[in-house]
């Protein structure tokens, strides 16, 4: 499920489509060598000369990256807005080192995301931070609000711990819109293993907001490009 709110119109032979792909292809490869950068990095016990040289070394690698780079507001040419493809996304995103990456789909009349959490987003010593759970679980909704025709803003996240959600196992993030009113628009989500997906870990409630139009210009200028 690439992008909820719009099909890209492009065919696959279409140059510019052509094009895309490959950027997001070689932004995946980057994104997926750096998580395992990030997961060797937190279990290494390497000693202090070695982890010095490799700080050297990723120091060198750092400096081929930087360029023309985008700021915070800018949109990338490879993403889809408001909605769809983040290709830097912390949750979903495939070339950001954080991310696990989520996978998400439809399901049921809402979203399903897959992802195995890694030693890289731990709280308690072998499970999952809580962090981490909400921020796949805000996400997921916020993918659900979309889904559903309304992309929105969280404004309120409740979360419920009920299990230590374990690391380095199958994950299924769920979520869906519950109600709407007006602007607000209510969500649930929750987290389980694959094994055992009826055993709720984390549940969550949230409310997410589709920003007054103009607001939502004010805080996002593309819309305004756009046009
Ligand atoms: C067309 C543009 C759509 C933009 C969508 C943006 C992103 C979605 C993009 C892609 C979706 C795809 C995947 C999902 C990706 C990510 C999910 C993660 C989501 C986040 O990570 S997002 C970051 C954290 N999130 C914030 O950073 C929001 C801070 N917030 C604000 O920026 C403003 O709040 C805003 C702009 C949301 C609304 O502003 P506004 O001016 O349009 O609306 P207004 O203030 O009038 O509120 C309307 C009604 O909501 C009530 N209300 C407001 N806030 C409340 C609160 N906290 N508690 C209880 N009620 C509240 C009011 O009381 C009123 O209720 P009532 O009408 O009944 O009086």
């Amino acid at each position: 499920m690439n992008s909820p709110l719009s099909a890209s119109s492009r065919t696959p032979q279409d140059p510019a489509a052509e094009n895309l792909k490959h950027q997001r292809e070689a932004i995946a490869a980057l994104g997926h060598e750096l998580r395992l950068l990030v997961d060797a990095t937190v279990r290494t016990e390497a000693s202090p000369e070695t982890t010095q040289r490799l700080a050297d070394g990723v120091r060198a690698l750092t400096g081929q990256l930087i360029g023309r780079r985008r700021s915070p507001a800018d949109i990338p040419e490879v993403d889809e807005f408001p909605g769809g493809v983040r290709m830097y996304s912390p949750v979903t995103g495939p070339g950001s080192p954080m991310a696990p990456p989520m996978r998400v789909a439809p399901y049921e009349g809402g979203v399903v995301g897959r992802c195995l959490l890694g030693i890289a987003h731990e709280g308690p010593p072998g499970y999952g931070h809580g962090g981490i759970s909400a921020m796949l679980l805000d996400e997921l909704m916020g993918w659900a609000c979309a889904a559903a025709g309304r992309p929105g803003m969280t404004i309120s996240l409740q979360t419920r711990y009920r299990g230590p959600v374990p690391l380095e196992t199958p994950l299924r993030v769920r979520a869906h819109v519950t109600a709407t009113d007006d602007r607000k628009i209510y969500t649930k989500g929750s987290i389980a293993t694959e094994e055992a997906p009826s055993t709720v870990l984390v549940e969550a409630d949230g409310i997410f907001v589709a920003p007054d139009p103009d607001v939502a210009r004010a805080l996002f200028p593309i819309l305004d490009n756009a046009q």
